[in-house]
């Protein structure tokens, strides 16, 4: 089954409260953690968060694009997480780290960068309900999928099916309608998408259409 998860990183700034309302049938509403040293950028800290809370529908998917991560996972949980995603580079004890994000009772993903080999996640996998496969260089949105990351798509699945574990593979950066069947035949099965919702004059119609493309890339007969 596809999960479909709009990334507010694309929305209006003035404007993220209503955009969190305006996606009520996605899976996730995926909420971007950066903090101006793991990544240049510097986005939604927990209160942002805790206010969207109260305007999102979905259960809230927190991408945690920061240093030391492990010192703000408590705040982030209390302010309405559900699921959050901690990069392998930026986890000095990631075992540890996700060992605790279950304790906390939040769904736990492991997230890894174009450049880092898919290997990095082997060791975890028992530790973590997703992985997190960035398809773009962390750090902003409206980027070009970089076709390379899908090869690691590919391993991780074949590595996940070939060990009997079920786990979601998230792809995140570039998800269009042009990308997004390419990223599900690969073994993606939760979409990420940013501009390609929050970019467009209609979010709820623009996700609609992404999650028809994604499913069609599933069944089989049909072009996408
Ligand atoms: O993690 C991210 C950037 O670091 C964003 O979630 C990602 O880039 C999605 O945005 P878009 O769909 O516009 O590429």
């Amino acid at each position: 089954m596809i999960w479909m998860a709009p990334s507010l990183l694309a929305a209006d700034p003035a404007h993220l409260g209503d955009a969190a309302a305006a996606v009520p049938d996605a899976d996730w509403l995926h909420i971007d953690v950066m903090d101006g040293h793991f990544v240049p950028n510097l986005t939604f800290g927990p209160p942002l968060v805790q206010a969207l809370s109260r305007r999102a529908r979905p259960p809230l998917d927190l991408h945690l694009m920061i240093e030391a991560p492990e010192r703000s996972v408590e705040q982030y949980v209390r302010a309405g997480a559900r699921r959050i995603a901690v990069h392998a580079e930026a986890a000095g004890h990631l075992h540890r780290l996700l060992q605790t994000l279950g304790s906390l009772g939040v769904e736990r993903a492991v997230a890894i960068n174009p450049a880092t080999p898919p290997e990095a996640v082997e060791w975890v996998l028992d530790e973590c309900e997703a992985i997190l496969v960035m398809t773009v260089n962390p750090g902003w949105g409206g980027q070009r999928l970089i076709p390379s990351t899908l090869r690691k798509v590919e391993r991780l699945r074949a590595t996940l099916d070939s060990r009997g574990l079920d786990r979601r593979i998230v792809v995140d950066g570039g998800i269009d309608l042009e990308t997004v069947a390419a990223a599900v035949r690969a073994g993606a099965d939760t979409l990420v998408a940013g501009s390609a919702v929050f970019g467009s004059g209609d979010p709820a119609g623009a996700l609609a259409r992404l999650r028809a493309a994604a499913e069609g890339a599933l069944s089989p007969g049909k072009s996408n």
